[in-house]
């Protein structure tokens, strides 16, 4: 019998869009619209700084209120119309220096793009609890799909937000055998229909408004000390996990792997087109630390973006507008 052998080579994108917030997904709308193959990849649907905003009327043409989320879903159906492709992973790490950029998930996968804008938001955390690093790989960990499997039958804590926070909590609940969701707002930043699916759960417990005082072990993670920021009353779960899904207001980058120039603040430097210092490499929106954070503002650099990978790929001599 012959054996024959099919070879799928692997998708080449024109462009690799990291993130799918307001600067993303503008970028993707011209992207796209200009013929170029644009995948636009982002780590959960109402996430970043607009997906968990509650209200916005400012944004010019949507006169609202809007919840971020809705004007969100307007925006990527708008780049999807065009041919764009919105795909979930998380990025944790980048090869950019080469002709084609690599871009790889948390799942595993590998994406391959002739550019790559970045649009990652400034949503990373600045500070760490006590006893995190101590016990980081021994009960703590960032990645549900990663790790929750090694709590089958256990008992963990989630801490987290937003709707990242939650779609990793469902994900973990279907090994570990109680988890507790602890939350450090007065609610869940996430769209209401997701946090009555969260709450519905058999094995997840929300804690709302309670603090993080300190993991806790010997040499595994054996409970999590947490404290109600309204009563004060302090309790230990009995955790043999702890999961933190939280943001902050640092630009999200750790998957650059200090490939592209940086200041010290860990802000990325473009030029006047959006450019990083490696070539085919762009960045927009609120993962540049000099910008006003305003959603009209994060879609305008996202569109610059998309017309200078335009001009890089098509080696035009200047940028041109798009009618
Ligand atoms: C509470 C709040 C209220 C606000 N209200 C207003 C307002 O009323 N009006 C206004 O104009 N602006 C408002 N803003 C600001 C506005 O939301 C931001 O300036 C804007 O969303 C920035 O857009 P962005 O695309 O740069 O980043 P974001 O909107 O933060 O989007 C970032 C994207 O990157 C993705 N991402 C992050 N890390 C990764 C990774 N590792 N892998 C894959 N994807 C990743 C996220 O999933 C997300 O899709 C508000 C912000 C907040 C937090």
């Amino acid at each position: 019998m012959e054996l024959t052998l099919t070879f799928q080579p692997q998708k080449v994108y024109d462009v690799i869009i990291i993130g799918a917030g307001p600067a993303g997904s503008s970028a993707a709308i011209y992207t796209a619209r200009a013929g170029l193959s644009t995948l636009v990849l982002y780590r959960a649907e109402a996430d970043g700084a607009l997906g968990v905003t509650q209200q916005i009327e400012n944004y010019p043409g949507i006169r609202g209120p809007i919840s971020g989320y809705e004007l969100l879903k307007l925006m990527r159906e708008h780049a999807k119309a065009f041919g764009a492709e919105f795909v979930r992973g998380k990025v944790i790490a980048t090869d950019l220096l080469g002709e084609i950029k690599k871009v790889y998930t948390i799942d595993g996968r590998e994406f391959q793009g002739r550019a790559v804008i970045i649009a990652s938001g400034a949503m990373e955390r600045t500070n760490k609890f006590k006893g995190e690093e101590e016990f980081l790989g021994k009960g703590v960990s960032y990645c549900g799909v990663c790790d929750a499997a090694f709590f089958k039958g256990r008992p963990v804590a989630v801490v987290g937000e937003d709707d990242y926070a939650l779609e990793e909590t469902e994900f973990i609940a279907r090994f570990a055998s109680k988890v507790y969701l602890v939350v450090p707002s007065s609610r869940i930043k996430a769209p209401e229909e997701m946090v009555e699916e969260v709450k519905k759960h058999p094995h997840i417990e929300i804690l709302l408004h309670h603090r993080v005082l300190e993991i806790v072990g010997s040499s595994l993670v054996e409970g999590l000390a947490v404290q109600n920021i309204d009563t004060k009353e302090k309790k230990l779960l009995q955790v043999d996990g702890v999961f933190i899904f939280l943001g902050g207001n640092k630009p999200s980058v750790d998957f650059l792997m200090n490939q592209v120039e940086m200041t010290d603040g860990h802000c990325i430097v473009v030029n006047e087109e959006m450019m990083t210092s490696v070539p085919g490499v762009f960045a927009a929106g609120d993962v540049l630390c000099n910008n006003i954070k305003q959603a009209v503002i994060a879609a305008a650099d996202g569109v610059k973006a998309a017309l200078a990978v335009d001009k890089y790929l098509n080696k035009k001599a200047k940028i041109t507008a798009q009618w």
